[in-house]
């Protein structure tokens, strides 16, 4: 079974007398442990379609499907429960709370989805420990590195064994040496077993994905099959 899997999905914007196309017949899949780089110009679709695998937009055509639910079919409650359970999203805004700690961060998803404060810290706690921030829970986001908040933000998409991480330009505010570190830990969470699309500008970005799925004005223009920077010996 695909983590992802589009099938001719479309997706048209209407405001005011216009329409824009933003996806038209978009054919693609990501599977468990695939890193999955969208690349294209601005405007090309990338957002809608990240937006889309996240259940946070619906497409008006064709067939979506993410861990094996037909999105298309699931009510407003059931798509808002996947959102919650099964995917996290990192975005180039950081979107930490200042007031909150690093671990209260990453804790809000599973409190948001009904997991006790207690159990939800400590997975908070396990999942600052998997981005590399062991120990570093009762910090406030203004007293880390702008790269520190990136991966605390990766542990809150990944926090409770998130299978699919929608990543929509995740290093687009950092300097090259503190991007590429970001990409090396998406990659190696993918090496162990979660599922990452990631939208981005940086063709260095794709070098650590399985699959390069390249838009045009919403079309696909092409799928390239790379053979990732990081060696896959690793994977579980
Ligand atoms: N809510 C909306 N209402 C109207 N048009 C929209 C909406 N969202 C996206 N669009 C349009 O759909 C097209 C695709 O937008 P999208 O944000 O998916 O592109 P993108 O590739 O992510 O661009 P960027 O790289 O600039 O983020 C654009 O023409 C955009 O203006």
């Amino acid at each position: 079974m695909s983590v992802v899997q589009f099938e001719a999905v479309g997706r048209t914007f209407r405001s005011g007398g216009a329409e824009v196309r933003a996806l038209a017949g978009v054919t693609l899949q990501a599977e468990r442990g695939e890193l999955v780089a969208v690349m294209g110009a601005s405007g090309s679709g990338k957002t809608t379609l990240l937006s889309i695998a996240g259940g946070l937009d619906r497409a008006d055509s064709g067939r979506v499907r993410v861990l094996g639910e037909d999105l298309g079919r699931l009510s407003e409650r059931r798509l808002a429960r996947l959102r919650l359970t099964a995917v996290g999203f990192v975005f180039q805004e950081l979107n930490l709370l200042a007031e909150l700690t690093l671990e209260e961060n990453v804790a809000l998803p599973l409190e948001g989805a009904g997991t006790g404060r207690h159990a939800a810290r400590s997975a908070a706690r396990a999942a600052l420990a998997r981005v590399g921030l062991d120990g570093t829970g009762g910090r406030f986001p203004d007293e880390v590195s702008g790269g520190q908040q990136q991966r605390v933000a990766i542990a809150r998409a990944v926090v409770g064994d998130r299978r699919l991480v929608l990543a929509d330009e995740p290093t687009g505010s950092l300097d090259s040496d503190t991007g590429a570190e970001i990409m090396e830990l998406l990659r190696q969470l993918c090496d162990n077993g979660t599922t990452v699309l990631l939208s981005t500008h940086n063709p260095a970005n794709a070098d650590f994905a399985d699959r390069v799925v390249h838009l045009r004005d919403g079309t696909l223009d092409r799928i390239e099959e790379r053979a990732p920077r990081t060696a896959r010996e690793d994977v579980r």
